[in-house]
């Protein structure tokens, strides 16, 4: 199936270079109208130019995406309507919090959050009437997981991962889909912050066919789901929860009460001693006029805390003063906005000398369907959660830097974490609030700062309106205090930076579990097409492989690991006629993602079966014989894998069915077990330009994996047939005995053995890891240019092998040029020159008389022949 979005119109912001560029490229390339939005008028004018002059269309719209309205009328104008928007556009101002200034701040979330809900909001009338929409918006890895000096884009990015979700909620009855992505591509933006040959391996190209791939109405349709995306690698990623800790809700339940398994029916909780307390310290709590806000205020109150009760109630802030003061702390009132943090810090300091402790709690809701959402609900809403949070921040933050001690405590919400019908504003604002806190916690550390965040279940004036008064009694404001009181006490020294769901008496950790992913091949085009026939998975959660990224380098590393993905002989045509064989799937357990090689006696036993060995020599055919063994030449096959995972894709008109076998080198460094996990080390050594074909030549080494030794080093040379001509190196690098010429003396050969391969020869040596088709199916090798399938160039050097050992004893290297194929039935000739610890021999197939094995030699462990490794 190919992917076409012909009378589809797609609006693209930000899109006149970097990745919009490329999504608009893409998309225009399948057949769709796009709308190339940028503010740089001649950016966005080039890129509709070269979508022209290849006879696809476009517009260019230079309108702000604050302003969507315009953004969205220029697609209504030129095109009739719009079906996909991508949220792409976006700006940096990076700062270290302390030197961030508002203009940064407000700036970053205007263009992300405002930009990405002014587009959307104008389209979304569009989307519902016709029943269709495809929105794609942009987090990145700094918003899943916080990063140093990107407080702002931090918290933009993490609120549209939130504003992604609430859409995907009410978008579902009308078939609108939202999805969001933290790419990682090079791009005007990350030019600045990355080095070049990073950039070039992360092309927006890499991420432009994932979001083609989801915007499809026949493509598979992750709606409210995050996807990271870079390099080729796609992973899809969720939240995940911990079975958290459950206390009992009496007056035990306060900061010093430890973890409890099951706490209901077990006697109070058990104290840490010395007992948590706030003598001396000074506490902002915003919105603690009521719920929350006030039980926090009692609680740090009792503990002797200095409290700063703000609140934009006079009259509630007043109250709660009181009440502190009743439960034996010392309290003041600040009535304002959380907005104005400088005034409620300066108060604080003016009344107790210093502050010590932030809990960001002030919130407000204007819940409405985004259909029905005003510009207003949503602006109000931001400002109150995440300015406010940003503004208390922002002023205490000096003062904690200098004395080098601060606890912070934000308040996200279950909406904030898994998005909610009606709750567009107030999810994306707890969700960017996240973002924020992340990155506090990342600057902070340096400075003993410490910084959580909480999404609290608790029965206030807020919730009341939607509660029944069991839930409201169960879920009391009381019972989510002791826990940030932990959080935010001298006995918290280390956690930071983390998600808590708290309610009720419970506790858990949440946070990002990654699937393992796809790496598609960095060095060719990816498709649509490609990411869909991998889509189960790039969303597997289930294999065992999920991974739990905690920073954004964490995020990087499986990402700058697909730089190396070259693509794997696997997936690509070579095995495709065997694409459904248990066989192979077996085999693609052992690599190349995983370069791991795990194998037992069976495994040893088949493969001596596999090059001749017989019942007659039970030291290679029977694991209870005393001296079983693995063949010399079995030190090829824990690397066959590694090696094959290479991918020759990239050579000029390659053919897999026209490689063949052309050289290899192995050299045996310790005895060889014949069980255990070896693990391997690929490396690409040479290509050479042979004319009519290349030669390209890998290095494997091959370790123990649980101690690290060196067991096997492998030279592995393939020929390409038909691939030659490109103009490259013609002469290779002398590897020593990897390419000597090793010619046989000028007299008769010291010993010969002759032996007949069995018809059925290459479907037994297959079974140990190579299942190219070119040794089994006929049609395969006729496209090879072969009459039937030929035996495995690694099969009958095993013969050989195993002919030179039983005639000169052991030896720990050897190196042979495949100079001519061999069919399975064919009777191998092996003659032998000792030349010192060197065993010098030829194979020829006696019934034609031709050559197969030149150039070959072995290195004897030593020249009595009776040593061993
Ligand atoms: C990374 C992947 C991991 C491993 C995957 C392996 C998958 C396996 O399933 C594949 C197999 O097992 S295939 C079976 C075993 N191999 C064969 O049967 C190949 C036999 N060899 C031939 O047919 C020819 O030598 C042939 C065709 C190879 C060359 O013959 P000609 O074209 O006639 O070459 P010639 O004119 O003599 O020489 C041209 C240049 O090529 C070099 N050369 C020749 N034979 C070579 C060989 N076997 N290996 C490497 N280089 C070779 C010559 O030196 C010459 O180079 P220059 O011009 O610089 O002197």
């Amino acid at each position: 199936m190919t992917l076409s979005f012909k009378d589809k119109t797609v609006v693209v912001t930000g899109a006149g270079g970097g990745l919009g560029k490329a999504y608009s490229l893409l998309f225009a390339s399948r057949g769709a109208n796009v709308v190339v939005n940028d503010f740089n008028k001649d950016a966005a004018q080039k890129i509709v130019d070269e979508i022209k002059q290849g006879g696809g269309n476009a517009i260019v719209n230079t309108s702000s995406v604050t302003e969507g309205e315009k953004v969205i009328q220029s697609a209504v104008s030129a095109f009739g309507t719009v079906h996909i928007l991508i949220n792409n556009a976006g700006i940096l101002r990076d700062k270290s919090f302390v030197a961030m200034t508002d203009q940064d701040w407000d700036a970053v979330v205007a263009v992300h959050l405002k930009g990405a809900f002014s587009c959307t909001k104008a389209a979304w009338p569009i989307f519902r009437k016709q029943k269709f929409g495809r929105i794609i918006n942009t987090a990145s890895a700094a918003g899943l997981y916080g990063n140093f000096g990107q407080a702002n884009y931090s918290a933009a990015k993490m609120g549209l991962v939130s504003f992604t979700k609430s859409l995907a909620r009410e978008g579902i009855k009308y078939n609108i889909s939202s999805v969001v992505i933290a790419p990682v591509a090079a791009s005007p933006m990350t030019a600045t912050i990355m080095p070049p040959e990073m950039l070039e391996k992360m092309k927006p190209e890499f991420v432009a066919p994932f979001v083609a791939a989801v915007c499809h109405p026949e493509g598979p349709n992750p709606s409210g789901r995050v996807f990271e995306v870079g390099a080729g690698f796609v992973a899809e990623i969720r939240w995940e929860r911990s079975k958290g800790r459950i206390w009992k809700t009496d007056p035990s339940f306060t900061p010093s009460a430890p973890t409890l398994e099951i706490a209901a029916t077990l006697p109070s909780n058990p104290q840490s001693s010395p007992a948590v307390r706030f003598d001396g310290k000074t506490v902002i709590i915003t919105g603690a006029g009521a719920g929350l806000g006030r039980a926090y205020a009692i609680m740090y109150g009792k503990l002797g805390a200095n409290v700063v009760v703000n609140d934009v109630s006079d009259k509630g802030a007043n109250a709660v003063v009181d009440e502190v003061k009743a439960a034996g702390g010392k309290a003041i009132a600040v009535v304002c906005s959380a907005e104005e943090g400088e005034k409620i810090v300066k108060a604080a300091c003016d009344a107790f000398g210093t502050v010590h402790v932030l809990i960001a709690n002030a919130g407000i809701l204007r819940d409405r369907s985004f259909t029905s959402m005003s510009e207003k609900e949503w602006d109000d809403v931001i400002a109150v959660h995440l300015r406010g949070t940003y503004k208390c921040a922002k002023a205490v933050w000096p003062v904690f830097r200098k004395q080098k001690y601060g606890r912070i405590v934000t308040t996200c919400s279950g909406v904030g974490i898994y998005g909610n019908f009606g709750q567009v504003n107030y999810s994306t604002a707890k969700a960017a609030i996240m973002g924020l806190t992340k990155t506090l916690g990342f600057e902070g550390r340096k400075y003993n700062i410490l910084a959580n965040v909480i999404a609290p279940s608790a029965g206030t004036a807020m919730t009341m309106t939607i509660w029944t008064q069991d839930m409201v009694d169960a879920y009391k404001p009381d019972f989510v205090a002791p826990v940030v009181g932990y959080l935010t006490s001298e006995d918290n020294t280390e956690t930071s930076g983390q998600l808590f769901e708290i309610s009720g008496g419970w506790a858990a950790q949440t946070r990002w579990q990654r699937a393992y992913g796809y790496g598609f091949p960095s060095n060719r085009a990816l498709t649509p097409e490609d990411v869909i026939a991998k889509w189960d998975v790039i969303t597997n959660f289930d294999d065992g492989k999920a991974t739990h990224p905690t920073t954004p380098s964490e995020s990087l590393e499986q990402i700058v690991a697909n730089f190396e993905n070259t693509g794997s002989l696997l997936d690509s045509a070579i095995f495709e006629d065997s694409e459904d064989s248990q066989l192979v799937k077996d085999a693609k357990k052992n690599a190349p993602e995983d370069s791991d090689f795990t194998y037992t006696e069976r495994d040893v036993t088949l493969y001596n079966l596999g090059v001749g060995a017989t019942s007659k020599d039970l030291q290679w055919t029977y694991e209870g014989d005393d001296n079983f063994s693995a063949l010399p030449t079995f030190g090829v096959i824990p690397q066959f894998m590694a090696s094959a995972g290479v991918s020759m894709d990239w050579a000029p008109n390659y053919h897999p069915a026209k490689l063949l076998h052309g050289e290899q080198y192995l050299s045996i460094k310790a005895p060889i077990p014949t069980e255990g996990t070896l693990v391997n080390e690929t490396r690409l050594l040479e290509v050479l330009d042979k004319g009519k074909a290349a030669s390209v030549t890998l290095l494997v080494n091959t370790k123990d994996k649980a101690s690290g030794k060196l067991i096997f080093e492998n030279q592995v040379t393939v020929v390409l047939r038909g691939a030659g001509g490109f103009g490259g190196k013609k002469k290779g690098n002398d590897r020593g005995p990897a390419t000597a010429a090793n010619k046989p003396p000028n007299r008769a050969p010291d010993a010969v053995v002759e032996e007949q391969t069995s018809e059925s020869q290459a479907a037994l040596y297959r079974l140990s890891g190579d299942y190219n088709p070119l040794h089994i199916n006929p049609d395969f090798a006729a496209m090879g240019g072969f009459d039937k399938p030929i035996l495995h160039g690694l099969c009958f050097m095993g013969f050989a092998g195993r002919h030179v050992l039983k005639t000169f004893g052991e030896y720990k290297d050897i190196k042979v040029r495949f100079a001519g194929s061999v069919y399975p039935g064919e009777t191998l000739i092996t003659e032998m020159w000792k030349e010192g610890k060197k065993v010098i021999f030829t194979t020829k197939v006696k019934e034609r008389g031709t050559t197969v094995l030149a150039a070959a030699a072995v290195t004897l462990v030593d020249e009595s022949g009776k040593a061993k490794l």
